[in-house]
């Protein structure tokens, strides 16, 4: 399947080739000319190529619009590339047993996915109003048990959660990773997922969360600082980066920091990886804005932590999804508004399954986190379980909103775009699965 998906990409890529510039015909002839030498690795060049081509000056910008504009002249042959592809006898069942019946009659089982579609889901001890949600993708529990226990010997060798490394264990971190990216089977991939994971979660829960952990409001802001150098490592500076070393080495979550972006940058293609680290380095802003309104004792109205956790959402892991896949979504695909309300909208619907998950341990806290439920009770003055279906509907309707984007966007003929979103589609899902089962929320 994976090589006529690869044949069908070279067609399309030599297509799309036909009609730009010299110049960016030049440089996919180029791109190719540092081909791979393996069947994933043509893959990849072949849309290295195409964003060879998409950069082109007038070329690129061509290219861009053709792209979005939906299936019409060249694009209906390209539309064939991304098209349903046949019924594939067992695709639901395939990779031994691994993926659970889907309740949809046409599954699209290119490259490794597919979508088991959307549904009403039960969450919680069931009393609440359903959250519309994807169906998840892929359960695998031996996947699971694999990359977690990766990441607990990673987690020890690199220091973090030294003193509990049980319930790290338990919290599974690994298990979320093979849940949230079911077109992977590849362990170092998914063990890159779960890493960056737990470093991002170990920044939230050592610098800003968890007291007992060390967390204080007024350090925050120069620890992240200091997360940027681990994560892109600033040009040298003589003595100064000696002492810059020193300090990056004595901190545990720096170290991990530094450990996930190193296998980050074997994986990825440099677009990619300062795509992931500047979405990281966004979100930091609004982990200010918490510790800010945390230590004035200020409670914020919901609209203004609604805008926060936009930008502090796991629009943040959903970044991988294409590293994980073994492909790469053109920054400018990435990049198009369409496309990015599209991924925020289902960043901020998991980051609400995740506030509501969350609510009654954080309700507990004597300094509680900021969190959506417990700020529209505040606001609203009504019940806790009243604030909970405000935020049910909140989310529901961030998903039929991505869910409607995607669908529209789906006209516009790249199967790397249509991989990444059934990849956020399966991101939603595997999230949705993960908080509803993961100790960490018990
Ligand atoms: C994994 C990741 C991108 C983490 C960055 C921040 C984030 C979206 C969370 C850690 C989730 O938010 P929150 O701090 O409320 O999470 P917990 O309830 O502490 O799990």
């Amino acid at each position: 399947m994976d090589r006529v998906a690869a044949v069908d990409r070279a067609a399309a890529a030599t297509e799309v080739a036909a009609v730009e510039k010299a110049a960016a015909v030049d440089k996919v002839a180029a791109a190719r000319d540092v081909a791979a030498v393996d069947e994933d690795a043509a893959v990849e060049k072949v849309a290295a190529a195409t964003d060879v081509a998409a950069v082109g000056e007038e070329g690129g910008g061509a290219r861009l619009r053709w792209l979005l504009s939906g299936p019409t002249g060249l694009g209906a042959s390209a539309a064939r590339i991304g098209g349903a592809a046949p019924a594939v006898p067992g695709a639901c069942t395939g990779g031994g047993g691994r993926f659970r019946p889907s309740p949809v009659p046409f599954i699209t089982r290119l490259g490794g996915h597919f979508s088991p579609g959307y549904a009403e889901r039960e969450w919680g001890d069931g009393s609440f109003s359903p959250l519309y949600c994807p169906v998840t993708a892929r359960i695998d529990e031996g996947l699971a048990r694999e990359v977690n226990d990766r990441l607990v010997a990673w987690a020890r060798e690199v220091g973090i959660y030294a003193d509990q490394l049980d319930r790290f264990h338990d919290t599974g971190f690994g298990r979320l990773a093979v849940l949230a990216h079911p077109d992977s089977d590849d362990p170092d991939l998914l063990l890159l997922a779960a890493q960056m994971n737990a470093a991002w979660w170990a920044c939230d829960d050592y610098y800003a969360d968890e007291t007992d952990l060390g967390a204080t409001p007024t350090e925050l802001p120069p620890r992240l600082a200091l997360v940027m150098s681990a994560m892109d490592a600033p040009p040298p500076a003589g003595k100064y980066t000696a002492q810059l070393g020193e300090a990056l080495e004595a901190d545990p979550v720096l170290v991990a920091l530094d450990s996930a972006t190193a296998h980050l940058r074997r994986h990825a293609t440099p677009s990619q990886v300062m795509r992931i680290c500047n979405t990281t380095f966004q979100m930091y802003v609004s982990w200010t804005a918490y510790a800010a309104w945390r230590h004035l004792g200020e409670v914020p109205p919901v609209w203004r932590y609604l805008a926060a956790r936009q930008h502090d959402s796991f629009y943040t892991s959903m970044t991988l999804i294409d590293v994980v896949g073994g492909y790469q979504l053109d920054g400018n695909l990435f990049y198009d508004p369409r496309v990015h309300r599209a991924v925020m909208q289902a960043g901020t619907a998991s980051v609400i399954v995740n506030d509501l998950h969350s609510a009654a341990k954080e309700a507990a806290d004597d300094l509680p986190d900021c969190n959506v439920v417990l700020l529209i009770a505040a606001e609203e003055g009504c019940s806790l379980e009243e604030a909970a279906e405000t935020a049910v509907a909140l989310h529901n309707r961030f998903v039929r909103d991505f869910e409607a984007g995607q669908k529209e966007l789906a006209r516009v003929p790249s199967p790397e775009l249509r991989r990444f979103l059934l990849g956020v589609q399966g991101w939603m899902a595997g999230g949705f699965e993960w908080h509803g089962s993961s100790d960490r929320y018990k």
